[in-house]
């Protein structure tokens, strides 16, 4: 049984694959934190901006099989030329994301994208990785595409994740877990600034933004 929170068709708005399109499947659930904000202070991962308790979103449900899944998620794209492309994130998307999924989203056409916290050993056959380190959560995946740091985490420094193989590096401004839709807040501004900052004195290290809170779009 897979558990999915939303599923969405949009433009990827982080890293390497920025603006291009992809159904976005976000799977419920997360190992490090409950989703709850009365859990929010005590959890691993603090600074969550999304939302992933129960099935309850765009296009969520509960699907008992691989081909279930994929099925609904073809669904969501469009009948137009252009390599299909599903982003799997969450929550976590490693507890729950196998290798039969993954067949059946390939068998549907798609390329798969995962976006995890690392923590969690990686099936085989995904097309891109991105893994974004977690203060104070050990990342067990030595190899991915692109290595997506939310900046600043003062326990998790860009250098301590420099030993992860990656073809890209990238930092992403914290942005205030409560921020208005589409508002760019003086937390994510001011935070912007550092990563830069970071960046033009490290540039082994580049800059993404999310550009989906910035356009206004899911
Ligand atoms: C909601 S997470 C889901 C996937 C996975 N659990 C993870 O953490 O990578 C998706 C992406 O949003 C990032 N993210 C979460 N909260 C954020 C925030 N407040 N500001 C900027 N990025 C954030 C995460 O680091 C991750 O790259
Ligand atoms: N447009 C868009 N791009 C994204 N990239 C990573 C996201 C995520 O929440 O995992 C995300 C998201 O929620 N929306
Ligand atoms: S950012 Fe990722 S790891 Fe952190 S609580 Fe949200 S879903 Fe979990
Ligand atoms: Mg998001």
């Amino acid at each position: 049984m897979y558990r999915v929170k939303e599923a969405f068709y949009t433009l990827q708005g982080e890293g390497a694959q920025a603006g291009r399109a992809a159904v976005f499947c976000r799977f419920s659930k997360c190992n490090l934190w409950t989703g709850r904000e009365k859990d929010r202070a005590s959890a691993v991962c603090h600074f969550c901006d999304t939302d992933f308790v129960g099935t309850d979103g765009q296009n969520g449900g509960r699907f008992d099989s691989p081909k279930a899944l994929a099925g609904h998620i073809r669904s969501l794209w469009p009948d137009a030329p252009g390599k299909p492309y599903v982003v799997c994130t969450g929550g976590e998307p490693l507890l729950q994301l196998d290798t039969a999924a993954i067949e059946a989203f390939h068998r549907e056409g798609f390329e798969v994208g995962v976006e995890t916290n690392g923590t969690l050993p990686a099936p085989a056959g995904i097309d891109w990785l991105c893994v974004s380190p977690k203060a104070d959560a050990p990342v067990v995946i030595e190899t991915c595409d692109e290595l997506k740091l939310v900046y600043p985490q003062p326990l998790a420094t860009p250098e301590r994740f420099l030993h992860i193989r990656a073809s890209h590096y990238f930092l992403s401004p914290m942005a205030s877990p409560s921020a208005p839709e589409g508002g760019v807040d003086g937390v994510r501004q001011s935070n912007t600034r550092l990563a830069t900052d970071y960046c033009l004195a490290h540039p082994q290290w580049r800059l993404t933004l999310q550009m989906h809170k910035i356009i206004g779009i899911d």
